[in-house]
């Protein structure tokens, strides 16, 4: 240690914010926070809330639990500033859009990602469908995946392709309660992602009565929606847990997970690449999964999307 150093006393000690109370981010918008705030088993407040300073570079997205002070009050004007963010038990990441290859925290604190999917109207896309199986992985979250607008196109082919790999399912169609996916989304908190115009607005709208999310209409000729929703909002559900509703993405760009991880989105290859070379690339013909296919442990389509994957893992274009 050097003479005179560490025994001077800080001069610029940072308040401890012993009185901070606790909030949930429910939605941020330009810089601005709420956060739910529960005053009592059945009373919560909705207050409003700017960075402190002290929080330094510190993100702070919808999921994340947060110490607020100062105006706490939840009245119009009143403004709070959040001082802490809680340590986080999950972190779902994507790597943004063309414009912009940083990658983001979407959500914190989630506990399932739910992997919304059109059967029709848009047509589904596995590829997207294979990104946030490894997304979720990688930010150890748990994957539902669901399949809206059964009215329009039977599930059977996808369900051939995800069944077998133990993720777990809903299907939901027009006109329709969705039942079981409320039942698998209880006491939770989840998060649903998915192309733009999948119907997950009208699924929270069902989920949560009082939510009016905007529904949009998906265009005729490019087959798309709208982006009716602008960003992630959590809501609480009636019978318990959480939803976070985020804005339809065009493709859930990976480039922050390395790519010898992502095999493990993968799990009917997985097993398979243990007899691969070491630092197989998965791309040449010493790679072992060709045979492992071949022996009928996953199917050649598998295989063709794990390896589109790792030549296009930061690709951002429709998927
Ligand atoms: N046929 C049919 N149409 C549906 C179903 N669910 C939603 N839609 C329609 O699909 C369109 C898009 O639905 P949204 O709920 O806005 O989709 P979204 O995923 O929230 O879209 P973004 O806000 O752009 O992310 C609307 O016209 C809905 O009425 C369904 O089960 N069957």
């Amino acid at each position: 240690m050097r003479p005179g150093r560490g025994s001077r006393p800080r001069t610029r000690q940072r308040p401890a914010h012993d009185d901070a109370i606790t909030g949930l981010v429910v939605a941020v918008d330009r810089g601005r926070y709420r956060c739910l705030v529960r005053q009592s088993r059945r009373r919560q407040v909705a207050v409003t809330a700017m960075r402190a300073r002290e929080l330094g570079r510190k993100g702070v997205v919808v999921g994340d639990t947060v110490g607020l002070v100062g105006d706490v009050s939840g009245e119009p004007d009143a403004l709070a500033r959040v001082v802490r963010v809680e340590p986080r038990t999950s972190v779902l990441r994507r790597t943004a859009d063309d414009t912009d290859d940083v990658e983001r925290v979407i959500v914190a604190n989630a506990e399932q990602l739910v992997i919304v999917t059109a059967l029709a109207d848009p047509e589904p896309r596995t590829g997207m469908i294979d990104r946030c199986l490894v997304a979720a992985r990688d930010a150890g979250m748990d994957a539902l995946l669901c399949l809206t607008k059964a009215d329009l196109a039977d599930p059977a082919g996808l369900l051939e392709i995800y069944g077998p790999l133990g993720v777990p399912h809903v299907v939901t169609r027009r006109g329709e309660d969705p039942a079981a996916l409320r039942g698998l989304l209880e006491d939770r908190m989840s998060v649903l992602v998915g192309h733009s115009g999948v119907g997950k607005s009208t699924l929270v709208n069902e989920l949560v009565p009082r939510a009016d999310r905007a529904v949009g209409h998906v265009n005729a000729v490019t087959g798309r929606g709208r982006h009716t929703s602008s960003s992630a909002l959590a809501l609480e559900l009636p019978d318990g847990g959480w939803i976070i509703d985020t804005p339809g993405v065009r493709s859930f760009g990976l480039a922050h997970i390395p790519p010898e991880e992502l095999i493990f989105g993968f799990p009917d290859l997985a097993e398979g690449s243990t007899a691969c070379p070491p630092q197989c690339s998965h791309l040449d013909e010493r790679c072992a999964l060709d045979a492992w296919v071949a022996d009928g442990h996953s199917s050649p389509q598998r295989l063709e999307s794990f390896r589109k994957l790792l030549t296009n893992r930061d690709e951002t274009a429709d998927q």
